[in-house]
């Protein structure tokens, strides 16, 4: 990814809202590059400010301080003609469509291209060209009312691209789609980048988006980006814990407390929870120590999926045999990837990034 030419650059890039309440830094000295032509990926929870970020990106919001590059030019010291033809060149699409209710699905598509000042024949080619490519020709007399959500996507990415931009933002685009909508219009986005060649920043709080389409992925918490790199590096190796917890919704691989608690019901045992991934953690390794030490092994919780082809997970086991020959297991293991010691049911010990429903009261998780 190192040899793309960069697209967009934060440098130091720092947004205050002044608030009667006080001051809320919603970007806080952010430093992160953008590739051309790759899918980005920006996530984090709500209130992380992703949204703000991505603004900054076409200057819809001042930064405070910092400076944003896009192509190599600092968007907030652009004059507002400059800035007009800068904005023209990023398409944006949003969790609401924002479509015009009055106009028919081909009066939405061509309206930027109006504003643009594009003659009548041109105008009619170039949409029609786009309700192609995102598989709507049928629909362009029909107004947004008579759409479904992805269809209202898709007119809003059709939109986006009118004006044949390099960049493409795309703000929890798929947030208000069920999850098969949500494919389908992911998978223009993919198309959008691979055939059309736009760099795509995609912000999302779900890790499955992140998953499907990113090639990297930037990690928000409290306006700070506290992780970023290659999207399997970054979810297979989660060092904060604010990542930690998107893998383990989206995977659900690990037990909440509340799972824990009734495994500890039916499984007295010592518990530990082991990584799976690509180098070393793969469940071959697994297989192996199980052979090669005393102890008996049984998978009592787990998932294991895979990005970009290569697997990633967890297996919660329950070991049974000496102290001594768990503990030498348990090194063993650690020497090739995560090991997460749950304890037993008697002395049991907690999972700091466990996700999903709390123990009940009383319950020895
Ligand atoms: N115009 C504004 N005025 C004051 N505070 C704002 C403004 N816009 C955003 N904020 C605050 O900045 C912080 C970051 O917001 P932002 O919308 O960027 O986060 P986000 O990660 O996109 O979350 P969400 O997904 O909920 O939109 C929040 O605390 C938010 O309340």
């Amino acid at each position: 990814m190192s040899e793309r030419e960069p697209k967009i650059v934060f440098e130091s890039a720092t947004k205050v809202f002044r608030t009667p309440k006080g001051e809320v830094r919603a970007v806080d000295g952010v430093d992160l590059t953008i590739g051309a032509g790759e899918v980005y990926g920006v996530i984090g929870y709500s209130g992380a400010g992703k949204s703000t970020l991505v603004r900054l990106i076409n200057a819809l919001e001042p930064v405070t301080s910092g400076r944003v590059l896009v192509d190599g030019r600092d968007v907030h010291s652009l004059k507002e003609s400059e800035l007009r033809r800068a904005r023209a060149d990023i398409g944006m699409i949003f969790q609401q469509f924002n479509l015009l209710s009055s106009r028919t699905v081909a009066g939405n598509v061509a309206y930027p291209l109006k504003v643009a000042g594009w003659p009548r024949a041109r105008r009619d080619a170039r949409v029609a060209e786009l309700l192609d490519f995102v598989g709507l020709t049928d629909k362009a007399r029909a107004y947004p009312s008579q759409l479904s959500g992805g269809q209202k996507q898709r007119v809003g990415i059709a939109r986006a691209l009118a004006t044949n931009p390099t960049i493409l933002l795309a703000d929890e685009s798929t947030s208000a789609l069920d999850p098969e909508t949500t494919q389908d219009v992911l998978d223009i986005v993919k198309r959008v980048n691979v055939e059309l060649g736009v760099t795509v920043v995609v912000i999302t709080h779900e890790m499955e988006v992140v998953k499907y389409v990113c090639d990297r992925v930037a990690v928000m918490e409290g306006g700070r980006v506290v992780e970023h790199g290659d999207v399997y590096d970054v979810f297979a190796r989660p060092q904060h814990a604010a990542t930690r917890r998107f893998v383990g919704t989206a995977l659900r691989d690990r037990p909440s407390p509340a799972a824990l608690a009734r495994l500890r019901r039916r499984h007295p045992g010592r518990i530990v929870t082991v990584g799976v991934r690509e180098d070393g953690g793969a469940s071959g390794e697994l297989t192996r120590a199980l052979r090669d030490h005393p102890v008996d092994g049984t998978v009592i919780y787990g998932g294991i999926t895979e990005i970009a082809e290569r697997p990633y997970g967890s297996l919660t086991l329950e070991l049974a045999g000496e102290d001594a020959a768990i503990a030498a297991f348990l090194a063993d293991l650690g020497r090739t990837t995560t090991v997460l010691d749950l304890g037993t049911a008697a002395h049991p010990l907690t999972d700091p990034d466990a996700v999903g429903p709390r123990a009940p009261k009383g319950a020895s998780a």
